[in-house]
């Protein structure tokens, strides 16, 4: 019999977002551990703080998950709830994933005060994303638009929008539903236009390796399907070396014990674009991923990835806006 936790601490980033996913993870727990004394530690990390600069200059993706786990070592929490989307894809040996809870809709949104989708849009017209993975995508169909970087919470986001800086800006439709801003939603992207990227949607928890007490209590809010998915998709991304350069996208599904995987590597100016397909049993999961992309280094991912790794080693902190992969 796993033991009911007493008292349990969930380490959280203090934007709306986080603090929505962790209160989830937070009533999650309550209802199934009424008895327990479940509270929040609100932590700011260095990632909100730096951002006007390059995420990749200041210790890229890990960095919103660092001060987390800061906290998960001195025992000041017990678990920190993350986006997976944003959780490095090797962790330190001594921490772990051990859940991925069910996943929200893990597709991209079309978001504009005049506009109805993208094929919408006329020529020229400057659309908002900070991901290299959206830019690269968007550029590949829609070559008469203009992608300009478009960084800070999702609040600050829509916020510039508003002020006119952009004709329409793509954002993860979870995160908008998460806030109650899903009316702002003007049209979804479907798979096939924009790919997720690898963990998009879902909410991993983490926790020290050596806590496997904690890992057995906490296992009551895992989701078998995301979890599968979510294996399939990380394999992905780390084969290919996931860093926060990369528009590498992964999206997985499941369906009757069989998970099918989707994985592209474009060129950030749209100009090639490599996808790649695989499935097999859940649990394959992880293997399935790994096919994916191999498949995409056949066809020449590695040599686009390399030189990606090479342009953002030289640039400058003063680099016109900050790119991320996700
Ligand atoms: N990159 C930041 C980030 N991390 C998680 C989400 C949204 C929630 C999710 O994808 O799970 C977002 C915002 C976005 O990409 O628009």
């Amino acid at each position: 019999m796993t033991e009911v936790p007493k008292r349990l601490v969930i380490a959280t980033r203090a934007s709306r977002l986080a603090l929505w996913q962790a209160e989830h993870v937070r009533d999650a727990l309550r209802a199934h551990y009424p008895s327990c004394d479940i509270s929040l530690l609100t932590l700011t990390t260095r990632g909100d703080q730096i951002l006007d600069r390059s995420l990749s200059k200041v210790g890229g993706k890990g960095l919103f998950v660092k001060e987390l786990e800061n906290a998960l070592l001195d025992g000041r929490a017990d678990l920190a709830v993350h986006s997976l989307k944003d959780v490095p894809m090797e962790l330190a040996p001594s921490f772990a994933l051990p859940v991925i809870l069910k996943r929200d809709d893990p597709r991209d949104a079309f978001v504009s005060n005049d506009y109805g989708s993208l094929h919408d849009l006329p020529d020229g017209a400057v659309v908002g994303t900070s991901s290299l993975r959206r830019e690269a995508q968007i550029r590949a169909r829609h070559p008469s638009l203009v992608v300009k970087p478009l960084r800070g919470n999702l609040d600050t986001r829509l916020g510039k929008l508003d002020r006119g800086d952009y004709a329409a800006i793509i954002l993860a439709a979870a995160g908008l539903r998460r806030l109650g801003l899903q009316d702002r939603i003007r049209a979804y992207l479907s798979p096939d236009e924009s790919l997720p990227a690898a963990g998009q949607g879902a909410l991993g928890i983490e926790i020290l390796a050596s806590r496997g007490d904690l890992a057995r209590q906490l296992a009551v809010l895992a989701d078998p399907a995301a979890t599968a998915c979510a294996h399939a998709e990380r394999a992905v991304s780390r084969v290919l070396g996931g860093s926060c350069q990369v528009p590498l996208a992964a999206y997985a599904e499941l369906e009757g014990g069989i998970v099918s995987i989707r994985a592209r590597v474009a060129e950030p100016d749209g100009s090639r674009m490599l996808h790649a397909q695989a499935s097999g049993e859940a649990e394959r999961a992880q293997a399935v991923g790994e096919q994916a992309a191999q498949s995409l280094l056949e066809q020449g991912a590695g040599a686009i990835l390399t030189r990606l790794v090479d342009v953002s080693d030289m640039s400058s902190d003063t680099a016109p806006g900050a790119r991320s992969a996700f």
